[in-house]
């Protein structure tokens, strides 16, 4: 550890006489009332930072240590995908400025502000700790994130920042410890808006370390580019309570504002799948239903256009085929758990290659497949 940085002429952290230096540059600590010793990591560089990292060491050294901050992100597309603009009570949200094709990438954006789930600062110490945070990011960067919304009242308890993170936050993960879940802010992903018949998809790319926006349907020019926040396997008074209490909205989407009968026969389908999808990630349903059944599942899925819960789906079938020897049920289950993959993430989904190359094809090749399997766009009902 260095010196302690005391109010330094020009220091990003003059306001603060808790942080010091250490021997990374990069690294700050921070000596908040915290569970844990915080430390802020900056990238690339503490001069020029465009990303803050904000957890306890060692894992901050750890991260540090990645050549991954070296390796480009993914340039973007040549024509641009969206345009964000107000939309009315929403604030503002993204819209599509040409047809975007199912499986597009829409925007891939590495984060500007990470922080470890568990976090825990003293309230009275939340508006330093974050501006501390904040302070040692570009200009740029610092107003990407501090002009996002806040869809919560402010309150000694929850600083404007806090609420930043809480109406904002993307779950993201890093290559080397993948079940530490960290939040993650994007200045421009974070527009995207809600809905429960959402048409993008939103997937953390763990190997480059960046926040992907993937069209789930195609898209037509002019329409608001969605994604889920909440469990959408759920009623819609369920759905109504928990974007409410969260992100201060009632939800108006097309699936929340369907009329009857259509309204009683979403949830129904929803809240089915819900309830599968509770015992499967208890571990049950595999021995509880039979592959008729989960086949019967994914196709409420498909009515409803839930790819991710289809996709989970399509693979609790193909543990299931497995343990029962079905070679036949197991491989057209893993074909279409691909093919939900490739509609969640698009084509360059690091699964989808992973699959041909195991099967020894080419990418036209599994496509070719995937046609006769039949589940082209109109497959999954689009909103
Ligand atoms: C992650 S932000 C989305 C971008 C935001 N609209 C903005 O202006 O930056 C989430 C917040 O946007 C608003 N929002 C998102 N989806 C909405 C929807 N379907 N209906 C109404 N408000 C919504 C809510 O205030 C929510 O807390």
């Amino acid at each position: 550890m260095g010196e302690r940085v005391v109010a330094r002429p020009n220091s990003k952290f003059q306001f603060s006489d808790v942080c010091r230096h250490t021997d990374d540059s990069r690294i700050i600590s921070a000596d908040y009332r915290l569970s844990f010793p915080a430390h802020f990591l900056f990238l690339p560089s503490a001069e020029n930072a465009t990303l803050v990292i904000i957890d306890a060491l060692p894992s901050v050294d750890v991260i540090s240590d990645f050549r991954l901050w070296e390796n480009p992100i993914r340039p973007p597309p040549l024509e641009p995908a969206f345009v964000i603009r107000e939309v009315g009570d929403k604030g503002m949200g993204m819209f599509a400025t040409r047809p975007i094709a199912r499986g597009e990438p829409i925007i891939c954006e590495r984060p500007t502000l990470v922080l470890h789930d568990r976090l825990s600062v003293h309230k009275d110490q939340h508006h330093a700790f974050y501006e501390s945070a904040l302070a040692g990011l570009s200009p740029d960067a610092q107003t990407a994130i501090s002009t996002l919304r806040n869809a919560h009242p402010e309150t000694p308890e929850l600083s404007r920042i806090r609420g930043i993170i809480y109406t904002n936050c993307l779950a993201v993960y890093f290559p080397h410890d993948t079940s530490r879940a960290f939040s993650a802010l994007c200045g421009q992903l974070c527009r995207a808006n809600h809905s429960c018949a959402p048409n993008a998809h939103y997937s953390p790319v763990v190997d480059t370390f960046e926040c992907k926006l993937s069209a789930m349907r195609a898209i037509a020019e002019g329409e608001e580019i969605t994604m889920a926040y909440a469990n959408v396997a759920a009623s819609t008074a369920e759905r109504r309570e928990c974007l409410l209490e969260r992100y201060k909205f009632e939800c108006h989407c097309t699936a929340c504002d369907l009329p009857e009968p259509q309204a009683t026969e979403s949830d129904r389908r929803r809240t089915t799948i819900g309830a599968s999808l509770g015992r499967i990630n208890d571990g049950g349903v595999q021995e509880s239903v039979s592959i008729a059944r989960v086949k019967d599942l994914i196709k409420l899925a498909e009515e409803e256009g839930m790819v991710e819960e289809a996709w989970v789906l399509s693979m609790a079938g193909m543990r299931y085929a497995q343990r029962h020897n079905d070679r036949a049920e197991e491989l057209g289950m893993e074909l279409q758990k691909m093919n939900f993959m490739r509609m969640l993430e698009g084509n360059d989904a690091d699964e989808f290659g992973a699959f041909a190359k195991r099967k020894g094809l080419s990418a036209e090749e599994l496509m070719k497949i995937f046609e006769v399997v039949g589940r082209e766009d109109g497959a999954c009902r689009s909103k």
